[in-house]
């Protein structure tokens, strides 16, 4: 958020309030090189007049660890930290990053009792950033000038969605072919396995992943910040997706001043349809599995 200038005022609270010290204090120091934001650590109470909440507390994957396998305890930290929040900050939107973070969408849009469009989950924003980062590289143009979207969880069962992916108004295909570029089934295979698999690869080299979710966090801030109306692949409530009913899961998603002003339905291959359910169902699982547990059902 510094380095974009995406706010006024970044306020960071943790638990480990020593953290929260020196690292407001670091990125503050990156502010002569970057742009005039303030930079400072404080309780809840120093977020009054927030405009949007990032929630990224709680704990990450471990290497080999599944996002759902963090499911209870990140649950239990948001019981803890959102009625914290709202008291200081009423008016904000919620931006969820904690994973599992489709789920952890639906956990604080019950908890916090705002509506759906002011719980935003950062979703696949991530996943889409790296495939449009893969193909970019496979047809040597820039990321900014690919066009693709997935969608579902931000998890193992993400869909790519290959059949509406665009550079210049062509199909990837069509792309690829003008650009004299390989896009066979095995590239797309690998492309397919490095959007997939890259928290797993990052976690095991370096232990957690950072930048790029950083990247899409500052952005999304921005967007709301200034009604942009920018198309991101954000997760919120849905009444509906593939027949499964009340699910938190990603599609595009109009970002502006108050959170997802709209959501889109992308033209869906059958195959992308059928993966989208499987998702949805995963996802309905796991947040019926949790709602259960903590005795939030009924
Ligand atoms: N949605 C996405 O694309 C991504 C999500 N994540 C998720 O974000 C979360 C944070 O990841 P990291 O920053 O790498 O972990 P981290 O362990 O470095 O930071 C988590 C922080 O939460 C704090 N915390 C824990 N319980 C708290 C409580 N009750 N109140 C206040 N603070 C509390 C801890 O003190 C710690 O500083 C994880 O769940 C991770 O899986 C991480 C990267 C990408
Ligand atoms: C950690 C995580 O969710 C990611 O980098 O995709």
């Amino acid at each position: 958020m510094v380095t974009t200038g995406a706010a006024s005022e970044v306020v960071l609270v943790d638990m480990n309030e020593a953290l929260a010290q020196a690292q407001a204090q670091d990125i503050a120091h990156a502010v002569p090189f970057t742009h005039a934001v303030t930079v400072r650590a404080g309780s809840y109470a120093a977020l009054e007049g927030a405009g949007v909440v990032v929630l990224s507390a709680g704990v990450a994957q471990k290497p080999g660890e599944t996002r759902l396998e963090l499911l209870e305890r990140n649950a239990k930290v948001f019981g803890a930290i959102i009625p914290e929040v709202l008291k200081a900050a009423p008016d904000a939107v919620l931006l969820v990053a904690s994973n599992p973070v489709d789920v952890m969408t639906q956990i604080a849009t019950r908890i916090s009792g705002l509506s759906r469009n002011r719980v935003i989950g950062s979703g696949t924003v991530l996943d889409t950033a790296r495939f449009r980062a893969l193909l970019a590289e496979q047809l040597a143009v820039t990321p900014r000038s690919v066009h693709a979207h997935v969608v579902g969880e931000h998890g193992d069962s993400e869909v790519l969605l290959w059949s509406s992916a665009t550079v210049a108004g062509l199909s990837v295909e069509q792309a690829a072919a003008q650009l004299r570029r390989s896009l066979t089934a095995d590239d797309r295979a690998a492309i397919d396995e490095g959007v997939r698999r890259a928290a797993y690869r990052i976690i095991n080299g370096k232990g957690h992943t950072a930048f790029g979710i950083g990247g899409g966090l500052a952005r999304l801030v921005s967007a709301i910040g200034a009604d942009e109306r920018m198309v991101a692949t954000c997760a919120m409530l849905t009444d509906d997706v593939c027949g499964v009913p009340q699910i938190v899961l990603s599609l595009p998603r109009v970002i502006g001043a108050g959170g997802v002003v709209e959501t889109i339905l992308p033209n869906l291959s059958a195959e992308e349809e059928t993966a989208l359910r499987r998702s949805a169902e995963i996802l309905k699982e796991a947040a019926d599995g949790v709602e259960r547990r903590m005795g939030w059902t009924g």
